[in-house]
């Protein structure tokens, strides 16, 4: 991989490498664009097959972080974190310490929280070294684990997309079918269940399966089989790229709707939904919950106006199928405007010169 020209396809600011022999860290932090402030964003544990491909991760996921930043009016850029390893096998207490000094060095322009494959104890081992993480545990007045929040969102994001496809907002009796039963979409699975959606789920973890086949009644599928269901809609909720030329030509649903990050492979894959009819929720306004509920953090934990924010997610995937309407364009590039908008007007409005320690008045 060219890195310089990988960066400079969609500007990307920084990308960080950090290693610590002892505790087997390798660590990949990218920040994508703090136009609107520091980049929040999850760090991301897994097995990645090469270097390669976790940092492709790592470079894809930020730039989704600044866009859902972004579109949830948050005064935050974009980054995200990759750690290389097995988060069953390989995590240790050095290496999440290891890396808070990593994040530490960064002296604020990083903040980073839980995403697929580690958890509030990682977070609060981070937090040992560095006061740049949100998600920690609530003890320390914190708002702890996300995903139940990002799971709310993702809930009603998805009664959104169904006003738009079927003319009304109700899930009751609508078939769901759920890929990927972890942190997320559990808690989403009992709130469908809770309305009377019938469920239909998958995971390669066969607990997972079981735990939402006994607690929801949901119909269990084999991980290949869920894209041709006959389904109302689908919830993508485990990872990216599952929009796709092989899986697009298998759904029978009128929705997709879902937690993952970075649902579409390419770009022309949301063209294709759009020519089918298909509606989507663009994923990063749709699981936004968790990055709105950490961010509040920042400025002391208040639940009540974390939650608040949150509920907006239901009117930001009405006004996005709005604006796609009023320009002829797929929902996807109407998210798109709707948080590139943002940042270029804010882009444009800081160039004003502002005195600080560090510029040519500050001996004076
Ligand atoms: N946790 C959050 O607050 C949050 C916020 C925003 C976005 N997301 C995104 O939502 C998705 C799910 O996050 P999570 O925190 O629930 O992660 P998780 O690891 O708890 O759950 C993911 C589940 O998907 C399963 N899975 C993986 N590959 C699969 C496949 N090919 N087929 C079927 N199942 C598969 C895993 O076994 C796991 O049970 C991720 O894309 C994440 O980036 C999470
Ligand atoms: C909680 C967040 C900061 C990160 C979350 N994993 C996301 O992708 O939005």
């Amino acid at each position: 991989m060219e890195i310089f020209n990988r960066m400079e396809q969609h500007d990307y600011e920084q990308l960080v490498f950090c290693q610590d022999k002892s505790s087997g860290l390798k660590a990949i932090i990218c920040i994508h664009d703090t136009t609107l402030g520091p980049a929040l964003g999850g760090t991301r544990m897994w097995n990645y097959a090469t270097e390669e491909e976790a940092i492709e991760d790592a470079i894809r996921l930020a730039r989704g972080m600044t866009y859902k930043n972004a579109a949830a009016g948050l005064n935050l850029g974009g980054g995200k974190t990759v750690i290389i390893g097995d988060p069953l096998k390989d995590k240790n207490e050095e290496m999440f310490r290891a890396f808070g000094r990593f994040i530490q060095g960064l002296n604020g322009r990083y903040i980073t929280a839980e995403d697929v494959g580690t958890t509030v104890a990682d977070m609060d081992l981070i937090h040992e070294e560095t006061d740049f993480v949100t998600g920690i545990s609530p003890a320390f007045g914190s708002s702890g684990n996300p995903s139940p929040v990002t799971a709310y969102g993702a809930y009603i994001g998805m009664k959104a997309a169904a006003l738009e496809a079927f003319g009304d907002d109700s899930l009751e009796g609508k078939t769901v079918a759920v890929q990927g039963v972890g942190n997320v979409a559990y808690p989403l699975c009992e709130y469908l269940h809770k309305e009377g959606a019938k469920l239909i789920v998958t995971d390669i973890n066969q607990d997972a399966v079981n735990r939402a086949v006994e607690a929801f009644g949901a119909t269990a599928v084999a991980p290949n089989d869920i894209y041709s269901q006959e389904a109302d809609i689908f919830a993508p909720c485990a990872m990216g790229a599952i929009i796709n030329d092989d899986t697009i030509p298998q759904l029978k649903v009128k929705v997709v709707a879902g937690s993952a990050n970075n649902q579409l492979k390419e770009e022309r894959h949301g063209d294709e939904l759009e020519a089918r009819g298909i509606v989507y929720a663009p994923d990063f306004v749709i699981n936004s919950g968790g990055v709105i509920n950490v961010a509040d953090e920042l400025y002391g934990y208040n639940n009540e106006r974390a939650m608040k924010r949150v509920e907006t997610i239901y009117d930001s995937i009405t006004k996005i199928y709005a604006i796609s309407k009023r320009d002829n364009v797929p929902s996807y590039i109407a998210a798109d405007r709707m948080a590139e908008e943002r940042i270029e007007r804010v882009r444009n409005s800081r160039t004003q010169f502002l005195r600080n320690e560090h510029n040519i008045l500050s001996r004076r």
